[in-house]
């Protein structure tokens, strides 16, 4: 158990809309809060308009809020920081960073060519750091405004996961401590994947139903891996998995839900890509879950079905009538 008792301040590590929003909250929650961003220009940008225009325009930073982008700065006398860029980008980040306090991970991926998971991209650059995941159901942009939502903050250490979930708590945002980082950032990381497949029924007319089963079954294939990994199937149950699938599998906001949209209305990926400004982690995590499943044993058949759809193998219809052909079999 790491020698945590509490936050007084805490470090935001990236300033894309997840990491704003996740400065805000900690600031609501009464930590005096730094959101470092890696572009000076944009740090500069975002101090004098108070907006992170480029993320999360029209939300109000309020003064109180320190945003730089010298690391130092914002990681001095932190308790606690939040580590909140793109799953693809943390490795490459983690060295411009100084010592780190406890930290959290906010990213919900698995790393390409690597095959890691956001706590053991941390765990290598950082052995030994008391560190967890913060994964639920959470649209920046809600958070941002306050609106009710809750998570987990789920870790191996307990003081870590219990001190962090209530001192980030407060109003609208309730965390729930867990126990299982594994499952949590199988969940987070694989439902973005079946929030494509999800998309993808709808942009191509196949109907509610088809998305129904998608999501009931790709939460199956979730909880497979995640046993195989070490988690457990009941996390997978709650928040931060068969949550975070129900609001990205329906949400229309959800980025990897509305890039699975446009695919199956028949646009290109490249195309689709190319009009955003923001990271849709699905799109580089499909193939990288699907390897890591395969490496323990497991069977992801949506989750092979997406990365066959992104990298042109195969087209949406084509997709779900194999997966429609698989040999029927027992459901659990
Ligand atoms: N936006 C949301 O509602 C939520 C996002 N997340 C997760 O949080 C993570 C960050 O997502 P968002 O804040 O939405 O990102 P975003 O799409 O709003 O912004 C992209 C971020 O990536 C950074 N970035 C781009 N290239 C980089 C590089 N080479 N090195 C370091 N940083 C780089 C940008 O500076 C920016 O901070 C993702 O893993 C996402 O799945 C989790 C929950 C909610
Ligand atoms: O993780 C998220 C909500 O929990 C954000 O989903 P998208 O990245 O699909 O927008």
């Amino acid at each position: 158990m790491s020698p945590f008792h509490g936050i007084g301040r805490v470090a935001v590590i990236g300033a894309g809309a997840w990491g704003t929003a996740l400065a805000l909250q900690a600031l609501r929650a009464g930590a005096a809060t730094a959101l470092w961003a890696r572009d000076p220009d944009r740090a500069l940008a975002m101090r004098a308009a108070r907006e992170n225009a480029a993320h999360l325009p029209g939300q109000l930073l309020p003064a109180e809020l320190r945003i730089t982008a010298d690391a130092e700065e914002a990681l001095e006398g932190a308790d606690l920081a939040l580590l909140v860029v793109p799953c693809q980008h943390l490795a490459g980040m983690l060295p411009r960073l100084p010592a780190l306090p406890p930290s959290l991970v906010a990213a919900k991926g698995v790393e390409h060519g690597t095959l890691r998971l956001p706590l053991e991209i941390l765990a290598d650059a950082r052995p030994g750091l008391p560190a967890g995941v913060l994964s639920g159901p959470n649209f920046a942009r809600e958070v941002a405004q306050g609106l009710p939502a809750a998570a987990v903050v789920a870790s191996l250490d307990e003081a870590l996961r219990q001190g962090a979930a209530a001192s980030l708590s407060s109003g609208g945002f309730r965390l729930y401590d867990h126990d299982d980082p594994v499952g949590a950032e199988v969940g987070g990381a694989a439902k973005n994947v079946i929030a494509i497949a999800a998309g993808a029924v709808i942009g191509a007319g196949l109907g509610e139903n088809a998305r129904a089963a998608l999501v009931t079954r790709g939460l199956a294939e979730i909880a497979r891996l995640a046993v195989a990994l070490g988690g457990r199937a009941e996390t997978v149950a709650g928040l931060s998995g068969l949550g975070d699938l129900l609001l990205t599998c329906t949400g229309g906001s959800s980025r990897n839900f509305s890039l699975g949209l446009a695919l199956g209305q028949g646009r290109h990926l490249a195309a689709i890509l190319a009009e955003r400004n923001s990271v849709t982690e699905g799109v580089a995590t499909a193939p990288a879950l699907l390897a890591r499943a395969a490496a323990v044993g497991v069977e992801m058949p949506i989750t092979a079905a997406v990365a066959d759809v992104l990298e042109g193998r195969m087209d949406v219809v084509g997709a779900v009538e194999q997966l429609m052909n698989r040999p029927l079999r027992q459901e659990v």
